[in-house]
């Protein structure tokens, strides 16, 4: 199960309550988060870029997808161990956030080549194993951009990098979403109001009843 959305959204909290619900319901949960943060140089890289690190790397559309999908590649077999000894595994991000970022920066669509590139790369090439289903946890960018800049004041280490920073970016990376949802890419997608607040509970009982 994927939780995605922009950057201040709400997927770690999201994450967080879903992890406590579904324990409460007797199911067991592991849960991941990518970028894989002090786990995995690609993911470290990516960090440095992101705050300006590696000279002109961050401006590489495609290298920086290049990264994200390493991560994910370094991963995988971890992913399919915990597929087969929990329950539910919840993936904070994956395969679709390089979709609607690299998209988004190059002011593509849902359609566009880079998504096609994505899914060739991640999918066919590497062979990440297919989620079961998307959650989008959906918010106007001016919200996710308030949240994202709230937690930077209150968390160390959570400054605002150079994709969270860019508002144009967060609204042009919310439409594709939109699109990748509407169109059931890679997994069907299931649109959540992060806004109005998720019913935990009737996630769970959702989710586990699938
Ligand atoms: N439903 C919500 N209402 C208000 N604030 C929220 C909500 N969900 C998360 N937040 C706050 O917004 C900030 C970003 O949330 P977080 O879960 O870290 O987002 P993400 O993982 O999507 O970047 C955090 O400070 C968090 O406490
Ligand atoms: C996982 C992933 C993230 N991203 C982007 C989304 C975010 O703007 C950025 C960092 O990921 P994020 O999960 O938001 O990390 P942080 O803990 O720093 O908030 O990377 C991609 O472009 N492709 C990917 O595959």
């Amino acid at each position: 199960m994927v939780i995605e959305g922009l950057d201040g959204a709400g997927k770690r909290t999201l994450a967080d309550g879903l992890t406590t619900a579904l324990g409460a319901k007797g199911a067991s949960v592991a849960s991941l988060a990518f970028p894989r943060y002090g786990k995995s140089v690609h993911a470290d890289l990516v960090r440095e870029a992101l705050h300006r690190g590696h000279g002109d790397l961050a401006d590489s559309v495609y290298g920086m997808a290049m990264l994200y999908a390493l991560d994910r590649s370094g991963a995988a077999d971890e992913i399919r161990a915990l597929r087969s000894a929990h329950d539910v595994v919840l993936l904070d991000r994956y395969v679709a956030s390089n979709a609607a970022y690299a998209a988004a920066r190059l002011r593509q669509d849902a359609a566009g080549e880079v998504v096609k590139w994505v899914w060739e790369l991640e999918v066919d090439r590497f062979g990440l194993p297919r989620p079961d289903a998307h959650l989008l946890l959906r918010v106007a960018p001016a919200v996710a951009a308030e949240r994202a800049e709230r937690r930077a004041e209150t968390e160390t280490g959570r400054e605002r990098d150079a994709f969270e920073t860019d508002d144009g970016l967060q609204r042009r990376c919310a439409a594709v979403y939109d699109e990748l949802a509407a169109s059931g890419w890679l997994a069907p997608w299931h649109v959540l109001d992060g806004v109005a607040g998720v019913d935990l509970e009737a996630l769970a009982t959702t989710l586990l009843g699938q």
